[in-house]
């Protein structure tokens, strides 16, 4: 295990929690009554030390690799469109670049290798590993410099995050052929069986999710000697995958709330539980992704994600759709007037 693995995470401020929770009670409402919006706000005035939390500065990071798996014929797209993605990240039009722009939120984007590797492109970050992965199928994903690496560059962008004032930290995925990845690092780590955890993907059908349940038993059955979630990672996982986790644990260690995304950014987010069990309070879980296995691996990291709108992209896109909640709940806590400002009776 690498040492920067071995420093804890920050404690949540249970004093400030204290605090925000007093306050709630004090604002022009039956106590309760804005339920979860409540509850937000106090989490996030203990993971942020303060009484009135903001949101107000959101850092997206949103990671790019390529799979070797994709060779099995596990994705409904052709791999190719990871390094077509990154200069649609680069030009506004994707998903997560739009979200980002609606919510004034610094987005960067970080290719860590892609076989159709667009090269230089302004608004991107070159940090190549390699031009993929190797097939999971067979061989292990990554080696374990490989697997440094990729922890690294998610280490890297929460040091940007917290150098530029961020308040939350969200993460994204790009890599064809990832949810093949994640499924069978989940079955790894969760002990569960590919069919509970395979699902469409980009869009496979009936057959095509049966192909991916079978190239993951496989997998699992080549990498029976991965016990360690380290090596689980290294052997299932990918580079974005690992840069998730990466960055996960290290905003923990710094105290930077996160919010987690889909399937992909919470099966990285298992991962870093696993490997730092104290970093799963500093996650907030955005959205219930419509792939099939994220249920699963929500019920074990006992998440009851925010919002649920059948979306299955990835990108950072389902976090991104949350942050207005996560404002609207910080606001609400900030400025609503109290019984006694307002001069209104109490109960
Ligand atoms: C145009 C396009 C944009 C995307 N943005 C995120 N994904 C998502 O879908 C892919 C995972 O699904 P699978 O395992 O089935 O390949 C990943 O790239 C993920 O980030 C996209 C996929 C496509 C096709
Ligand atoms: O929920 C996700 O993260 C997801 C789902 C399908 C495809 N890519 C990502």
């Amino acid at each position: 295990m690498k040492r920067w693995m071995t420093v804890p995470c920050r404690v949540p401020d249970h004093a400030a929690a204290a605090a925000a929770a007093e306050r709630q009670d004090t604002l022009t409402k039956p106590p309760g009554s804005l339920g979860r919006l409540e509850a937000l706000a106090i989490q996030l005035a203990s993971l942020q030390s303060r009484k009135r939390p903001r949101v107000d500065r959101v850092h997206i990071s949103v990671f790019a690799g390529d799979h070797g798996v994709a060779a099995e014929g596990i994705s409904a797209f052709p791999q190719a469109v990871t390094g077509e993605m990154l200069r649609n990240f680069a030009n506004g039009g994707a998903a997560i670049a739009v979200l980002a722009r609606e919510l004034g939120a610094t987005l960067e984007v970080v290719n860590l290798g892609t076989v159709n590797d667009p090269g230089e492109i302004p608004g991107v970050r070159r940090e190549i590993i390699a031009p993929s992965t190797a097939n999971l199928r067979h061989v292990p994903a990554m080696t374990d410099d490989e697997l440094d690496a990729a922890f690294d560059a998610g280490i890297r962008s929460v040091a940007r995050a917290t150098a530029d004032g961020a308040e939350l930290y969200i993460g994204g995925d790009m890599g064809i052929g990832n949810t093949t990845a994640a499924s069978a690092l989940a079955c790894a780590l969760l002990g569960e069986k590919p069919d509970v955890l395979a699902g469409p993907g980009t869009g496979l059908d009936k057959q095509g999710v049966a192909r991916k349940a079978q190239v993951i038993t496989d997998a699992l059955c080549a990498h029976a000697s991965a016990i360690a979630p380290r090596e689980m990672l290294r052997h299932y996982g990918g580079f974005e995958i690992a840069a998730l986790t990466g960055a996960f644990v290290a905003a923990a260690q710094c105290g930077l709330p996160v919010l987690v995304d889909g399937f992909i950014a919470s099966t990285a987010a298992l991962a870093a539980v696993a490997l730092r069990p104290d970093a799963r309070p500093w996650m907030i879980f955005a959205h219930r992704s419509h792939e099939r296995g994220h249920g699963r691996v929500l019920d074990a990291l006992q998440a009851s994600p925010l919002l649920d709108l059948h979306m299955r992209l990835g990108e950072a896109s389902g976090a991104a759709v949350a942050v207005p909640l996560l404002r609207m709940a910080c606001t609400l806590h900030g400025s609503m007037a109290t019984f006694a400002e307002a001069g209104v009776s109490e109960a």
